[in-house]
């Protein structure tokens, strides 16, 4: 059966839901789906002191990924909230950790894919959804993304993430905008979009 991967960092659980929501999409597909949040790099005190140690614990079952985990995927979607305009250091960290899987050449025609949130709208979620694509690219991945037959993208009325690159949310200044129906929507599409087109290369 073909393995879709999701592999996420979440501080503050908005990434985590979009995550979920990825997952629901890809498994409508009938794939293997499994999540895994990649390795902390802050200290217990500090995931205190910044608020997010209580989030994380929603998903604290998740379990954590290796490099190993992703040997065997037939396609990888990764999700890091936006940090100073790129993808988090713990994603950062955990994909410069994958040397073994390049230089065997693993993950080559593997089906890649990206989602990210930011705080406010124009944070630079494209960025960092182009370097995410970017080190996929590196590995050899085939990238997938939203195209604008995606009835959401194109929705007008409200203030809404989401782009050709893959699906976004905008958590607010203070956090406290949760991802909405609309960008929840656009992360179970990619998810089927994902799955579907794995198993299109692997027939
Ligand atoms: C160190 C740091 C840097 C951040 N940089 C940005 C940024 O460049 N643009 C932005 O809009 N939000 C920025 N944010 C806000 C995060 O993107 C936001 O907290 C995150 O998307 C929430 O996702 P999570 O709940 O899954 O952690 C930053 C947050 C932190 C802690």
């Amino acid at each position: 059966m073909v393995k879709v991967k999701i592999l996420f960092y979440s501080a503050f659980g908005h990434v985590w839901r979009m995550a979920e929501a990825v997952a629901q999409g890809a498994r409508e597909e009938s794939v293997d789906v499994q999540l895994f949040q990649v390795p902390e790099l802050l200290s217990d005190q500090a995931l205190q002191k910044s608020g997010s140690r209580a989030a994380r614990l929603q998903f604290a079952s998740i379990p954590i990924a290796t490099e190993d985990d992703l040997r065997d995927a037939d396609a990888i979607i990764v999700g890091s909230p936006t940090r100073f305009g790129n993808m988090c250091a713990q994603m950062r960290n955990f994909l410069d950790g994958t040397s073994r899987l390049w230089l065997s050449g693993a993950l080559v025609g593997c089906v890649g894919a990206a989602f990210t949130c930011s705080a406010t709208q124009h944070g630079g979620q494209e960025v960092t959804l182009q370097s995410i694509h970017a080190s996929l690219l590196h590995h050899g991945m085939v990238l997938c993304g939203l195209p604008f037959t995606e009835e959401k993208l194109l929705t007008t009325s409200e203030i809404s993430g989401g782009c050709p690159l893959g699906p976004t949310s905008i958590a607010g200044p203070d956090g406290t905008r949760e991802p909405s129906p609309a960008e929840l929507a656009l992360c179970a599409s990619l998810g089927r979009r994902v799955a579907a087109l794995t198993k299109q290369l692997r027939a």
